[in-house]
């Protein structure tokens, strides 16, 4: 018989890199926004309800979430769990808890600010971790020269040249201190896929040492296993800066 596919949501963040100061209308979390009238932790749900093999998509969000039921009304295969946590690895471990999956199930997590994943990307993850028996993420191979960064000294700007920041406040400035080989560097996009049980036991090592953990797959590194790297597709980018809910309404 064939494992099941349960996917989680993590939707308890505030988007606080999302937010336009110079729109107070536009402090909702960035997962509710709308793009093409739809909101956007709906379009993620809905891009992974697209493949059959998906059982199950159980959104978490925050304990005091008022939102997401009526945002994902409708939708068979979907629940909505309040367990999230301060950060995305504590949500994600409080999803999969609350899940008490079996131990042979494969859990996909995506995140509610990835809207624009095609259906052919998710095919691929799945059939390729099905077949290889191993664990995966989306992913792109870094495709511009990669520069390190240091701070760089205050300088005045020239007249009629905006350099502010968040709220107002001058906009740190850097300079480049160093080149990178680019190769075999990838950007880690999701879902990423793993077997349920080996996920939960790695998130909670990770957690215990006190490591700050951004994706699934860098505990499971941490845990011993090596994910594999599956292309992804640019559309999958993660909406993150107030500029990039009109580049991904563009895409959708
Ligand atoms: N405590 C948290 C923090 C983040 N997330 C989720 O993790 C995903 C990716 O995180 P990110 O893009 O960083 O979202 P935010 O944390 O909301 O953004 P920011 O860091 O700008 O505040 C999002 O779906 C977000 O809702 C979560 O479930 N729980
Ligand atoms: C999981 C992720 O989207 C992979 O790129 C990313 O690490 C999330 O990071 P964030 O700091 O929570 O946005």
């Amino acid at each position: 018989m064939s494992k099941k596919i349960i996917a989680i949501v993590p939707a308890a963040g505030v988007g606080k890199r999302a937010l336009d100061v110079s729109n107070e209308g536009a402090a909702v979390p960035k997962q509710y926004r709308l793009l093409k009238g739809k909101p956007m932790l709906r379009w993620s749900v809905e891009a992974l309800l697209a493949d059959p093999r998906v059982e199950q998509v159980r959104v978490v969000v925050a304990v005091d979430d008022p939102r997401a039921q009526a945002v994902l009304d409708g939708l068979a295969r979907v629940v909505v769990r309040p367990v999230g946590g301060p950060t995305r690895a504590e949500t994600v471990s409080a999803g999969l808890a609350d899940a008490a999956l079996d131990n042979d199930a494969w859990v996909l997590v995506h995140d509610a600010a990835r809207p624009g994943l095609p259906l052919s990307s998710l095919n691929r993850l799945i059939d390729i971790c099905l077949y290889e028996q191993q664990g995966g993420l989306l992913a792109l191979p870094v495709a511009d020269t990669v520069k390190k960064a240091h701070k760089a000294a205050a300088f005045a700007p020239a007249e009629g040249c905006v350099l502010t920041g968040t709220a107002g406040k001058p906009a740190t400035r850097y300079a480049v201190a160093e080149t990178l080989s680019r190769e075999s560097l990838w950007l880690a996009q999701t879902p990423q896929m793993f077997p349920a049980e080996l996920l939960r036991k790695a998130l909670l090592q990770a957690h215990r040492a006190g490591v700050e953990i951004t994706d699934e797959a860098s505990a499971m590194e941490r845990y011993g296993v090596e994910p594999r790297l599956i292309p992804g597709d640019p559309r999958n980018f993660k909406v993150t800066w107030p500029s990039d809910f009109d580049l991904m309404e563009k895409w959708l």
